[in-house]
């Protein structure tokens, strides 16, 4: 034991730790930064930059550590880069680390809810934007447990810097035993050494995922909870501090109980309103939306045929249609969610697609365009920013697109909130609300930069029966209050004759009938619009 001891504080050990340590940063961090390049040159756009990376991966992947080591060490100095054993032994780990953490990084960019990404886009968000402030802040939270192992592992490969004599802990041990026979005590110290490392790297690796848990308590409360522990007597005393966030099932309870701000008079003065006078009235607006001769296809499959259509400035458009009829395709290509094979579409008088020389806009160009002349969508799925909290989901696109200050993005964003009655879920995550809440904070998100035209597709498809009613208030309310042009892919026919100027019917990617409301929902013209129209009314 007392030999034990010895060799563990034994200043050549010690040393070697130092040098294990060194190569490990060294590696990890040349590592990491070649790893992003690696990341980054797979996901770009360009195939040949996809392609060298993942050339540069199948070698450094594919070969053993060890004869990297040997490389960088012997073979690079016969072409002029003389490198020192401490240097060689880092640049061949970082070589050998980077293939495995950009597999990391690509892997967890990938798995972020292309949703999000969408919605970013549809907030008029540029892609370096998307990738900085919905996709990194997701990814990295997930790719945490994965750099840990990474980590670890490249602290053990370290030892493999010996084979160019880098004095490290391994090589220092190996010579000790052999120097003093004692391989027992020199190994078990160093064995014992290794893993006090590696439980480092592991308590390192669970700060950082504490810190970054979403579902983290705030200061107080840690307090609160830290004091209760140390006083068990105290343990059933009631907990007065409010939860960061409750949980699911006390969800759903406030869901039931929480109804919507009363109306406004512009709202409830609206049911008596004259359709006909409205529809004149509307008749005379300028065109928000102006689709010409707009053909798509996936593949072979052509989905939109020759789709002409125009909705006025604060003109409700109703998309009926089978499933698979194209409505969704219809509403991503007037954001330019979607590219298009012929034909053009033009919001608030602006192509989001071409430039006025006709020349293709870049994704970047393309945000700003969004954002500039204002189309908000809503989404079937909500696609909220899961690390955000429902203010901030408001809030955070106001900032970074539109450029308001915190405060007054933070104003809007409780405004619209306490419109949509939910200002006392301003700071649930979206995985802690009802998918009603969900829809309902989409729904303000888009509406907060003040847009021109709102694209909503099928919002209420995914919501339980008992939800459906609350999110159709909310559309029907903004629609009257807002006096927006509005775009509504959905199912529910009830609404889409209380809410819609003029319904559009699609069937098979081109518009079979399209008139006022009543009209196409009492006496269709078409028989497949009869037919959709009776099948529906009999579910
Ligand atoms: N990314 C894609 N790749 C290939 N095909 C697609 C893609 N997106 C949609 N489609 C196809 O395009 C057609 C129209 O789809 P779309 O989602 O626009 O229909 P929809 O009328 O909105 O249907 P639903 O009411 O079920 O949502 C469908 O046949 C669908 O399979």
């Amino acid at each position: 034991m007392d030999l034990f001891i010895h060799y563990l504080t034994m200043p050549y050990l010690v040393g070697g730790v130092g040098f294990t340590l060194l190569i490990t940063l060294l590696g990890l961090m040349g590592g990491l930064v070649m790893g992003l390049v690696l990341a980054a040159m797979q996901l770009s756009r360009f195939r040949s930059l996809a392609v060298v990376a993942r050339g540069y991966s199948i070698i450094f992947r594919g070969t053993p550590l060890i004869l990297q080591m040997v490389f960088c060490y012997n073979a690079l100095p016969m072409i002029g880069i003389k490198l020192s054993a401490i240097s060689a032994a880092s640049l061949a780990l970082a070589l050998n680390e980077a293939p495995f953490i950009a597999e990391i990084l690509r892997a967890n960019v990938l798995g972020v809810d292309r949703g999000q990404v969408s919605a970013g886009q549809a907030l008029g968000m540029t892609p370096a934007a998307i990738m900085r402030r919905i996709i990194a802040p997701q990814a990295i939270r997930s790719m945490v447990p994965a750099l840990g192992n990474e980590a670890v592992s490249a602290l053990k490969n370290s030892s493999l810097a010996s084979v160019v004599a880098v004095q490290e802990l391994t090589l220092r041990s190996t010579q000790l035993a052999s120097a003093t026979f004692d391989f027992f005590s020199v190994f078990f110290a160093s064995g014992l050494v290794y893993l006090v490392l590696t439980g480092a790297i592991a308590v390192i690796q669970i700060v950082v995922e504490m810190l970054l848990d979403l579902d983290r308590p705030p200061p107080r409360e840690q307090f609160a909870r830290f004091f209760r522990i140390l006083l068990p007597g105290r343990n059933a005393a009631p907990d007065t501090t409010p939860a960061a966030a409750p949980a699911p099932a006390d969800v759903l309870e406030e869901a039931a109980a929480e109804p919507l701000p009363p109306a406004s008079a512009k709202v409830l003065a609206s049911a008596h309103e004259d359709r006909a006078a409205r529809a004149a009235r509307l008749a005379g607006n300028v065109a928000a939306v102006e689709v010409t001769g707009l053909r798509k296809a996936y593949g072979p499959t052509v989905v939109l045929d020759g789709i002409d259509l125009t909705v006025r400035a604060g003109e409700v458009v109703a998309l009926l249609g089978p499933s698979g009829s194209g409505k969704s395709t219809l509403l991503r290509c007037i954001n330019r969610l979607e590219s298009w094979e012929d034909g053009s579409i033009k919001v608030g008088g602006c192509s989001l697609n071409v430039t006025d020389e006709g020349h293709a806009l870049a994704p970047r160009a393309i945000a700003q365009m969004r954002a500039s002349v204002g189309v908000g969508m809503v989404f079937q799925q909500f696609n909220l920013f899961g690390h955000l909290t429902a203010k901030e989901n408001i809030a955070g696109p106001l900032r970074w697109v539109q450029g308001l200050s915190r405060m007054e993005a933070d104003r809007r964003a409780r405004e619209l909130l306490e419109r949509v009655g939910l200002s006392h879920r301003a700071d649930a995550l979206p995985r802690h609300l009802s998918g009603g809440q969900l829809q309902r904070v989409a729904i303000a998100r888009a509406v907060a930069p003040n847009p021109s035209v709102l694209l909503l597709d099928e919002p209420t498809s995914a919501l339980d029966p008992e939800l459906v009613g609350e999110v159709l208030e909310v559309i029907r309310r903004l629609a009257v209050e807002d006096g927006l042009a509005m775009v509504i892919s959905t199912h529910q026919l009830r609404f889409a004759g209380e809410v819609a100027d003029r319904i559009v019917f699609l069937s098979g990617g081109s518009i079979i009938e399209d008139g006022p409301a009543e009209q196409v929902l009492t006496a269709p013209r078409h028989p497949l619009t009869a037919r959709f129209l009776n099948k529906m009314e009999s579910e």
